[in-house]
């Protein structure tokens, strides 16, 4: 896998600086040396501008949406022609050979990166309408990201991992200890709330990145590859837990995959060949 949001080049952008750790400072390791983890302090949620979107009809809408990037003096077409409908509550997945534009759709559903033309709406809002600011909150509060490589903070616990993205998302501290337990607890980990990452399986590490994911109840959940380092019992595990957060936590989730094997799990599979839909 290309690496997902890497190739965002929007500093500042919480979600394109998380993936990485080694590097680069994540806006949560300077959440971290700022405040002192351990002495909760509140964060007024700053989304008092953001628009209350529509509550019914599609979670995403992706019309004629090409992608060009630069590459020397020409240009390389990436996404030609895109055309998808997510509905709430759906598990969608996009499947397709390596290169074929998986993660550079997913970070244009995410709001991480905009289309050349065509356009996507989320939750009927135009994405491209937004400015930067806009499209940065409506991310950090209605959708959640999960990586192929976890992008867990190796000295926080796992429950700590999940604070820290309730802290990031400005949810107040009086209602951080229910939120991490019933996610923790959700994803199966009730028993392991307070290893670190390092004592966990990478089926139990993906499975913190989730309940991280979900924790400040965003509306859509975008995964890349999220089983890609999972053996086939754990991919299964990952793809139960999905299932359950759709059924119980009412979210949405759209994923990509090269693994046929989970396939039938989804609600709907959009394959893509050289920057296309193909098939139904
Ligand atoms: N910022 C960029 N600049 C130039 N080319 C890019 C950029 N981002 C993606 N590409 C190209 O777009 C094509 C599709 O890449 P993308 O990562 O979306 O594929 P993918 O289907 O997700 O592949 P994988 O399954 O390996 O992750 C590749 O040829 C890649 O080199």
């Amino acid at each position: 896998m290309i690496g997902w949001l890497r190739k965002s080049t929007r500093r500042g952008d919480e979600a394109s600086l998380s993936e990485h750790p080694e590097g680069d400072v994540t806006e949560e390791e300077a959440l971290l040396e700022e405040e002192h983890f351990g002495e909760p302090v509140d964060h007024e949620p700053d989304d008092k501008t953001v628009p209350v979107p529509q509550e019914t009809g599609p979670v995403l809408s992706v019309r004629e949406v090409h992608r060009s990037f630069p590459v020397g003096a020409g240009e390389i077409h990436v996404l030609k022609g895109i055309n998808m409908e997510v509905l709430p509550g759906q598990l969608v997945m996009l499947k397709g050979r390596s290169g074929s534009g998986k993660t550079t759709l997913l970070n244009m559903l995410g709001g991480l990166d905009q289309p050349s033309s065509g356009e996507i709406l989320f939750r009927g809002q135009p994405m491209h309408e937004l400015n930067d600011d806009r499209r940065t909150l409506m991310r950090r509060h209605d959708i959640g990201f999960i990586f192929q490589a976890y992008a867990l903070l190796p000295l926080l616990s796992a429950w700590e991992n999940v604070e820290l993205s309730l802290r990031m998302a400005g949810v107040p501290s009086s209602e951080w200890k229910q939120r991490v337990a019933h996610c923790l607890e959700l994803v199966g980990l009730g028993k392991r709330m307070f290893h670190r990452p390092f004592e966990l399986s990478g089926g139990e590490q993906q499975r913190v990145a989730i309940a991280k994911a979900i924790a400040h109840k965003p509306k859509l959940l975008l995964a890349d590859e999220p089983t890609a380092n999972l053996d086939s019992q754990m991919g299964a595990q990952v793809m139960a837990v999905f299932r359950n957060i759709i059924h119980t936590e009412h979210m949405t989730i759209c994923m990509t995959t090269h693994d046929p094997t989970i396939l039938e799990v989804a609600d709907h599979v959009y394959e893509m060949v050289d920057g296309k839909f193909i098939g139904k």
